[in-house]
């Protein structure tokens, strides 16, 4: 295990195995262990990172300007209103409650060139191996490539494969749908369950949540069900196998590396769960597979004609338009309207590639964002869609940014002299409003996206009422934006004969930066369009951070260690025994472990045996 981790941490394991070392001394030698790591192995903060350009320390400046004006009175300039509008193919951008002038946007294109975005941009494009400590490209751009379009990897056009692999898809889906591909008792498929965790997860599930609002996506799937099981934990189990029959039941399994323990645990237990009522034969008709490692897929048991791979250029974060989501989305609303919705995601990738900064959305909306970030010093950005069937896009984009750009180093792994990343969450609007706005509107200062949609999918409107389902939504929409930027003085507390002790609780400070993404509809078309919007303003703050964004080794350390937890918890379960010291875990978790393991014996089937959901709730013999 030890040669696996990096320098810091095996020291860090060494001193935590010298338990019997006085703890004072233990602190001293972790003290003295931990500089020198940091030295020797990272050095001192880069002179070369980006915060010690000019530009850079311009815009530090440039905050003093700023900290003197307030929205209130940035937002009665309808000149500078009307610059920080931006319009591109449908998608409506109000940066005007950005606390920015024109000025500051012409300091942030310069920290952008200073960065070399545009160089870094095209470097993306053109397959280069950016995600240096992977030695790979990073082409999620690929996967949603027109057919005549020509993107090179090591000299090779990838985009014929691309539409190889989604070639196949339809032709699968279009035999599923119609009835031609049965299952094995003669049924028809009518449910999936898309088994699969992380950005073989979070992806698909915000799609298809976007699409079931949509009339024609639903009329697509009337009679199919999509569920998708990423928690190993047996209630979600449960839930995705809910009222479902084996016999018209296809499992998909989603795993870029066919190797993450819960989707494996998780493939076996379907795996089972089919076979058990529908003998060995039922793997080849009712279970297929999404990976670039069709090896592994093959071990498995899965023929190799019902894998779909992709490629590792695909991050698995970025990986939605691959066959990840296009093969359960396809399953479940057809090809046609999933490939609007790779179109949709084109169009922006097209606009990214190519617009000038000055009327590039992901690039103005990450500019903007590190503005937050780096120079007012906001850490946290909320993402409130005034739209239900937008209700995964802010679980969706937590994990495109907060695993691409949550980094403490810089691509030559130096330590960065700022903190890189933000913390991203969301709820839809108005539900959030009911919840934690209080903390945005007179806590903490969180910039907001509110996105908005022109003309819903369903019309709900009852005759008396004022206004329809959509407007109520939308006077929401308007007004939460205004309430942030303007906010609530004690002089119009006054006037309206607050009395005086309340004043401080009912004012509001105002100035809180937020923008305004509207779009004309929810189509599959503008749901592309919206997820690549948010995937290159992540890339845009990861290219002038100087971060690496699409790697993501932070996540390894605790799969390591859960690892340990299960051979040791796997021991003490055939040895009959508790943890104890020679085990090597710390006191704390030894006697959690043992408090657990006491626990839970209750409940444990003495013989190894499958045990499935709601089996531990029947009695036992
Ligand atoms: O698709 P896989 O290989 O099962 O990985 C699932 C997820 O796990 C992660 O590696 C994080 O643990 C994500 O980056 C990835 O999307």
């Amino acid at each position: 295990m030890a040669e696996k981790l990096p320098p810091g941490l095996i020291c860090a394991c060494l001193i935590d195995r010298n338990r019997s070392a006085a703890p004072a001394a233990a602190k001293q030698t972790k003290a003295i262990a931990e500089k020198i790591d940091a030295e020797t192995v990272m050095g001192p903060p880069p002179q070369g990172s980006i915060a010690y350009t000019t530009p850079w320390q311009a815009l530090k400046e440039h905050v003093k300007e700023i900290d003197k004006t307030h929205l209130r009175d940035l937002l009665a300039e309808e000149g500078r209103t009307l610059a920080l509008i931006k319009e591109y193919n449908g998608i409506y951008c109000d940066f005007s409650r950005q606390r920015v002038t024109e000025q500051t946007l012409e300091l942030l294109y310069n920290l952008a060139r200073e960065a070399q975005l545009q160089q870094k941009i095209d470097a993306m494009f053109k397959g280069e191996k950016i995600n240096t400590t992977e030695g790979r490209p990073v082409l999620h751009v690929a996967t949603r490539a027109r057919r005549d379009q020509k993107i090179f990897v090591d000299g090779k056009d990838v985009v014929p494969d691309v539409w190889k692999v989604l070639d196949k898809i339809k032709d699968f889906s279009n035999k599923v749908r119609s009835g031609e591909w049965l299952g094995v008792t003669g049924k028809p498929i009518k449910n999936v369950v898309a088994v699969g965790i992380g950005g073989s997860f979070l992806g698909p599930l915000f799609v298809h949540t976007a699409l079931r609002t949509d009339l024609t996506a639903g009329a697509a799937a009337v009679g199919r069900r999509l569920r998708f099981l990423a928690n190993v934990d047996p209630i979600d189990v449960a839930r995705a196998l809910d009222q479902l029959r084996q016999e018209e039941t296809m499992v998909v399994i989603i795993s870029k590396t066919f190797t993450t323990a819960e989707t494996m645990l998780n493939a076996r237990t379907l795996r089972t769960w089919l076979t058990t009522e529908l003998g060995e034969a039922a793997v080849a008709k009712h279970m297929v597979a999404v990976s670039t490692n069709i090896e592994l897929v093959t071990a498995f048991g899965i023929e190799p004609q019902n894998a779909f791979g992709f490629w590792d250029w695909v991050g698995g974060r970025y990986s939605v338009c691959s066959a990840v989501g296009m093969l359960p989305l396809s399953l479940q609303y057809g090809f046609d309207m999933m490939e609007k919705f790779l179109m949709g995601a084109n169009d922006v990738d097209d606009h990214f590639a190519r617009a000038p900064f000055e009327s590039n959305l992901p690039v103005l909306l990450g500019l903007l964002s590190i503005w937050n970030v780096s120079f007012l010093g906001y850490p946290a950005r909320a993402i409130l869609p005034y739209c239900q069937a937008l209700a995964k896009l802010a679980p969706h984009i937590q994990q495109v940014s907060m695993e691409s750009n949550g980094k403490g180093v810089d691509i030559n792994g130096k330590p960065l002299p700022f903190d890189a990343g933000e913390l991203d969450f969301g709820e839809p609007g108005t539900n959030g409003q009911h919840s934690f706005y209080q903390l945005i509107h007179q806590g903490r200062v969180v910039p907001c996206d509110f996105i908005g949609i022109v003309r819903s999918q369903q019309s709900v409107y009852l005759k008396g009422e004022i206004v329809s389902n959509h407007d109520e939504l939308m006077c929401n929409f308007f007004a939460q934006a205004d309430a942030l930027a303007y906010g609530k003085s004690p002089v119009e507390l006054r006037a309206q004969n607050v009395p005086d002790h309340l004043i401080p609780h009912r004012s509001f400070t105002g100035n809180r930066p937020s923008l305004s993404i509207m779009l004309p509809e929810l189509s599959a078309y503008q749901v592309g369009q919206l997820l690549s919007l948010y995937e290159h303003r992540v890339a845009v703050q990861g290219f002038v951070w100087g971060v690496n964004s699409f790697d993501q080794w932070g996540v390894e350390l605790g799969k390591v260690l859960a690892s340990k937890v299960r051979q040791k918890m796997n021991e003490t379960r055939t040895g009959n025994r508790k943890i104890n010291a020679a085990d090597a875990f710390n006191p704390s978790t030894m006697f959690m472990i043992n408090k657990y393991l006491e626990g839970k014996n209750v409940l444990t089937y003495p013989e190894p045996r499958d045990v499935f959901p709601g089996d531990l709730l029947k009695p036992k013999d």
